[in-house]
């Protein structure tokens, strides 16, 4: 596995490598049911941040307030970007575009609101591999489509920070391959990608930074490589094995004794 910083270094912009979200001490709580407590995470440029662990352990909500959809209890998410029209993309876990409008019509709109041109959304479908669909209303899409137009939503404006939340479920492993490029592309390109999933050989392939969340909190983070070590293990899922605490058959529900 190899860091994509120094290549990325080269391109230029002044944010390259630099730290664009710092997440400190972040607490969320559901009333009194605790999700998460002292959540402190660095997020980069360049790099793909990989937000892992068993369900209900709190990926999504990390997300949601990481985007700032979602008012942590306590703690703090800075944003040390620069200051542009939209600073973070957002892509939620399920997707849904108003029926009625083409894709193209649909990022289109999206571009408007951050002064992209019709030309620059049909780069961007282009980019995403939709460019034959862009004349297809949003509710004929597939749903790995709808991933596809929800990803280059996400990336409209050029934001520093995209936080992608499961974008690859429920799809094919080509499918799964391409957007996790999308990814690599983005933080290639200096953005700050932020990912979360269930799929252990594309975050291992993927990620430059892991944070296994379990436990109501971090409870390992590094890069890949780094985890292996730590691990003295030959795989992410190995990893995961060992790190997750519990009955691994079992879902997380944080505040109740199930
Ligand atoms: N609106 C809500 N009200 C109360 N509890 C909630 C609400 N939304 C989520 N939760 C709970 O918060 C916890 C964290 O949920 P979250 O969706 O962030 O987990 P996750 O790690 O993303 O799960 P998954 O891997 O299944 O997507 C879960 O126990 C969930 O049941």
């Amino acid at each position: 596995m190899t860091t994509h910083e120094d290549d990325a270094r080269t391109t230029g912009t002044d944010r390259a490598g630099a730290t664009l979200v710092d997440v400190e001490d972040l607490a969320f709580a559901y009333g009194d049911v605790s999700v998460f407590e002292d959540v402190s995470i660095e997020i980069r440029a360049n790099a793909v941040t990989a937000l892992i662990g068993p369900n209900g352990t709190g990926k999504t909500t990390l997300l949601r307030t990481l985007a700032g959809l979602a008012e942590p209890t306590a703690g703090a998410v800075r944003y040390h970007g620069p200051d542009v029209p939209r600073e973070i993309g957002y892509l939620p876990q399920q997707p849904a575009f108003r029926p009625g409008f083409s894709a193209a019509e649909t990022l289109a709109f999206y571009g408007s609101l951050v002064g992209e041109s019709r030309a620059e959304v049909s780069a961007r479908l282009e980019r995403v591999g939709l460019a034959d669909a862009a004349d297809r209303n949003v509710e004929a899409l597939s749903g790995g489509m709808t991933r596809l137009l929800g990803i280059a939503q996400a990336a409209i404006g050029d934001p520093p920070v995209v936080v992608l939340d499961e974008p690859a479920s429920g799809l094919d492993p080509g499918m799964s391959a391409h957007i996790y490029e999308i990814a690599r592309e983005l933080a290639d390109a200096d953005t700050a990608v932020v990912v979360t999933s269930h799929d252990m050989g594309l975050v291992e392939r993927t990620a430059d930074v892991i944070a296994l969340l379990d436990a109501g909190g971090v409870a390992v983070t590094g890069s890949p490589n780094a985890l292996l070590d730590r691990f003295d293990v030959d795989s992410l899922h190995a990893v995961y094995e060992a790190a997750v605490s519990g009955d691994l058959t079992r879902v997380s529900v944080r505040g109740e004794s199930a």
